[in-house]
């Protein structure tokens, strides 16, 4: 036995038995082997590995717990035939084999060492096997959640780059244009042409064009390739907009320019140089590899040729046979198809670059002065792709066009006549078309060009085309100045058609100021819409106080208009008082006017010469009626002839009846005006003395539609009317004059008054309790016993009080100027409004 194969052999225990002749370890070995052979091919046979997915990782690692707990907890066999049964039981019930029991099969004297030794060895690899069978196990299902969590997050990230992808594509802008210019060819330089293309590599979208010795156009596009840049460098800016197709999005890519500039060269490329096309679909087979683990792309390649506005199949299934006529049509579902073309399916690139090439070989191509291979055609490459998620099941299909267009060069130029002079005029045409097509697609409605230019099929898809790229080729030379021109001012009215309001390419500086602006108007109109909103809440308050004002007036012309009943009313009632004048009922008795003209007395009858009796005949109207004042002049006047003043001007309120007010607050629902005057017994001194308590509420209605506010209750301590000797005897028109002098020439003073007349229920009442010998004594004692009383114990006075609106100074003017001599007392002024008392106006109250 060779040593490396004696060092395979596991150590035999401590204390097992050794073979000692080489022959015996061989035999043994053999034995051992086969016992291992057996047991591994009985282990992958039993039932145990079938069912490993259908144990719950926590049931196994418990089972697995329990197992070792097992071997834990069971007594050691002694005997080493009872440990070997042991083992082959646990074999047989698949079961973990306890170590002790392996160890007792070594111990002893066993008739059989290389049994015992082989049986331990077996049980150990079994041991280990079901050990690590329970640790994958357990693994695998720890890690099944956290795999299809990143299985759906992965989905979730590709749905999201492809998202983002095509929006930066969306964003470079969905037609973009690159111009190439090929270096200067031998002939070129042989003939002495010198280069007309500037171009500095560090402004990669900007050329120049010497036009003339000292003069440059200058053009701008999204990339400038120069005659140094290979066709990898083409290929690395053209790279990202290919990978949208794999998305599911068409796309188009197109050579446009002079005969002999490149087109074929970009696009097809050489062996050593390829070109557009082959790299494109390189890129694709390696992008559709990467993701082969989420998604399943099928290719197929398409070529046509539009030679003479024919389209011709490129990869006819039999190149024998004539090739048969194919046309642009619209499909059911709205694309646009051409029905008959062939669709090579590719499973690699290796063979597509054959496919290519012997779709060119197929080419019309032709001899003209201008290029000996031009093409006098159109050729189109069509790659189809099919995907399909694996994920979700989801389909696509899109299409990538790669287009060499035929050389654009005016008729003009080459001399050309006959078949080739109608070839060229049906290229200008077509490609003429494919600027309407684009202008179309610019302009938003591209479908507008369906069905039109069926001479340029892939035109046709241009609606269906998510984003185009237009390689536009130019030739150095100076021989070529005219052509260059044409061609460059072509991709230029087709990028700038593309720019109009897109986003990309606009003068930073411009569109900082659009910001701006755009930011401004928004903070207008937005501040408009806050003005918009407060004018909308002030008409809606205006409209509801003005409700509440409306409804306030109608309450006042109300209680006018209750007032001037109540008046009419009580001024009848007048008429009466010398028996017992009625109280209008309490309801009624809201209004001040109507309280005071409830206890107005009787008519006076005229005293005197002054003949003023009939000023105190019941007036049917106010009292600052023009009427009534006419009456009160021609009669007042008279009637208080004693001074022969005429009266200063209209009362509007006239309290006639002695009322012994309250102090208690008026309880609610009470009339929110009155007024009263009391006649109660002076104090010390033999004067008898009236005081007058002037309530007023807190609103006395000056004029109509006016409130004037004053305090909600003031007194006015005025000076009785009683004559100075104590005797308030019955005085007529004449007594006014004697009333009218100092009696109210001092202010009065404020204080608050407190009635010590018993209450009572109504001013009648109070009135005759006045009048009565009980009240004389009573006041009589209250003023402080020395002062007389009031003759006959009647009292007697004479009051007018006048509320004047405005500026206490006006009044005054307008009073002195028809009063001059007698300015009227104000007894009370409460803001603008003041109380005034004056004498022309008497009533006299018993
Ligand atoms: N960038 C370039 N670098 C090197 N050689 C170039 C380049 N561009 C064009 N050429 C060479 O110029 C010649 C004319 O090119 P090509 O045939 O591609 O022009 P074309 O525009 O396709 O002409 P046509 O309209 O006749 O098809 C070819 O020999 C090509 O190898």
């Amino acid at each position: 036995m060779a040593a490396d194969e004696a060092s395979l052999l596991p150590p035999p225990p401590p204390g097992s038995p050794r073979p000692e002749t080489r022959e015996g370890f061989d035999d043994r070995r053999d034995q051992t082997s086969q016992a291992l052979q057996v047991a591994e091919d009985s282990a992958a046979a039993v039932p145990f590995f079938e069912e490993e997915t259908s144990v719950d990782p926590a049931v196994s690692e418990e089972s697995n717990g329990d197992l070792l707990q097992d071997v834990d907890e069971k007594p050691a066999l002694p005997r080493e035939q009872d440990s070997i049964s042991a083992v082959i039981q646990a074999l047989e019930e698949d079961s973990f084999i306890p170590p002790d029991v392996l160890d007792a099969t070594l111990k002893g004297s066993d008739p059989a060492p290389d049994l015992s030794f082989s049986l331990h060895l077996l049980g150990t690899k079994y041991n280990d096997l079901v050990k690590r069978w329970l640790e994958k196990k357990s693994l695998e299902e720890s890690a099944a959640p956290k795999h299809e969590t990143l299985t759906r997050k992965y989905a979730e990230l590709w749905a999201e780059r492809k998202r983002l992808y095509n929006e930066v594509i969306e964003l470079k802008g969905n037609i973009r244009v690159f111009c190439r210019c090929r270096p200067m060819n031998s002939e070129e330089l042989s003939k002495g042409h010198s280069s007309v293309f500037e171009f500095d590599p560090s402004q990669d979208s900007e050329l120049q064009i010497l036009t003339t010795e000292n003069s440059r156009k200058q053009f701008k596009f999204d990339h400038v390739f120069g005659p140094q840049d290979d066709q990898e460098a083409v290929f690395a800016e053209t790279r990202p907009m290919v990978m949208s197709v794999l998305d599911g999005y068409n796309a188009c890519i197109f050579a446009y320019g002079q005969t002999g500039t490149g087109k074929t060269f970009t696009m097809e490329g050489t062996l050593e140089n390829r070109g557009v096309n082959y790299r494109t679909l390189e890129e694709l087979f390696r992008v559709s590899e990467e993701r082969s683990s989420l998604m399943r792309y099928e290719f197929f390649v398409s070529m046509l040729e539009v030679y003479n506005e024919r389209i011709r199949d490129l990869l006819p299934e039999n190149p024998n046979l004539p090739s048969k006529k194919l046309e642009v049509k619209q499909a059911a579902e709205g694309t646009q198809e051409v029905p008959g073309l062939v669709e090579a399916q590719t499973f690699s690139i290796d063979g597509v670059w054959e496919l290519l090439q012997a779709g060119a070989r197929n080419r019309s191509v032709g001899s003209t002065n201008a290029n000996e291979l031009s093409s006098r055609s159109h050729s189109l490459v069509r790659v189809t792709i099919r995907g399909e998620n694996l994920m979700n099941g989801a389909k696509t299909r899109s299409h990538l066009w790669l287009v060499d267009l035929a050389g654009s060069e005016r008729v003009g130029k080459i001399e050309v006549e006959g078949e080739r002079l109608k070839e060229s005029q049906f290229i200008n045409r077509s490609l003429s078309a494919l600027g309407d097509v684009i202008a179309a697609l610019a302009s938003k409605n591209p479908h507008s060009s369906l069905g039109i230019y069926s001479h340029l099929p892939f035109c046709n898809f241009f609606p269906f085309i998510c984003w185009t790229l237009m390689f536009v080729q130019i030739s150095p030379s100076s021989a070529d100045l005219g052509e260059t021109l044409c061609s460059l001012n072509f991709a230029t009215r087709v990028r700038g058609i593309e720019q109009g309001p897109a986003r990309k390419h606009a003068d930073p500086s411009e569109s900082f100021k659009f910001k701006q602006m755009a930011e401004k108007l928004r903070q207008e109109e937005k501040e408009r819409a806050r003005l918009n909103d407060t004018l909308q809440l002030l008409h809606v308050k205006y409209a509801s106080r003005e409700n509440v004002f409306k409804e306030k007036l109608r309450d006042l012309e109300n209680q006018l208009a209750e007032e001037r009943k109540a008046r009419h009313l009580h001024q009848e009632d007048g008429n009466r008082f010398h028996n017992k004048p009625p109280l209008p009922p309490a309801n009624q008795r809201r209004q001040p006017l109507g309280r005071i003209s409830s206890n107005l007395p009787p008519p006076a009858q005229p005293r005197g010469s002054g003949g003023g009796g009939d000023w105190l005949a019941p007036v049917p109207e106010k009292e600052n009626l023009p009427s009534v004042k006419r009456k009160l002049d021609n009669g007042g006047g008279a009637g208080g002839g004693a001074t022969g003043k005429p009266p200063l001007m209209k009362a509007r309120r006239i309290l006639l009846a002695p009322v012994v007010r309250p102090a208690a607050a008026p309880a609610a629902g009470q009339s929110r005006r009155r007024a009263s005057i009391a006649a109660v017994p002076g104090g010390a001194g033999d004067r008898p003395r009236a005081r007058l308590s002037l309530a007023f509420s807190r609103e006395v209605a000056a004029t109509a539609g006016s409130v004037l506010r004053i305090p909600r209750r003031r007194s006015v301590m005025m000076m009785p009317l009683g004559t100075p000797d104590g005797k308030a005897g019955a005085r007529g028109g004449g007594g006014g004059a004697a009333a009218s002098g100092n009696k109210f020439s001092s202010p009065p003073q404020q204080g608050q008054w407190r009635s010590r007349i018993p209450s009572m229920a109504s001013p009648r009442q109070r009135l005759r309790f006045l009048s009565s010998p009980a009240a004389n004594r009573n006041m009589s004692s209250a003023g402080g016993g020395g002062a007389a009383q009031p003759a006959g114990g009647k009292l007697c006075f004479s009051v007018q009080k006048r509320l004047v609106v405005g500026s206490p100074l006006m009044k005054m003017k307008s009073f002195a100027s028809r009063e001059a001599a007698a300015p009227p007392s104000i007894i009370g002024r409460f803001g603008s409004a003041q109380r005034i008392l004056s004498t022309n106006r008497r009533k006299s109250v018993f």
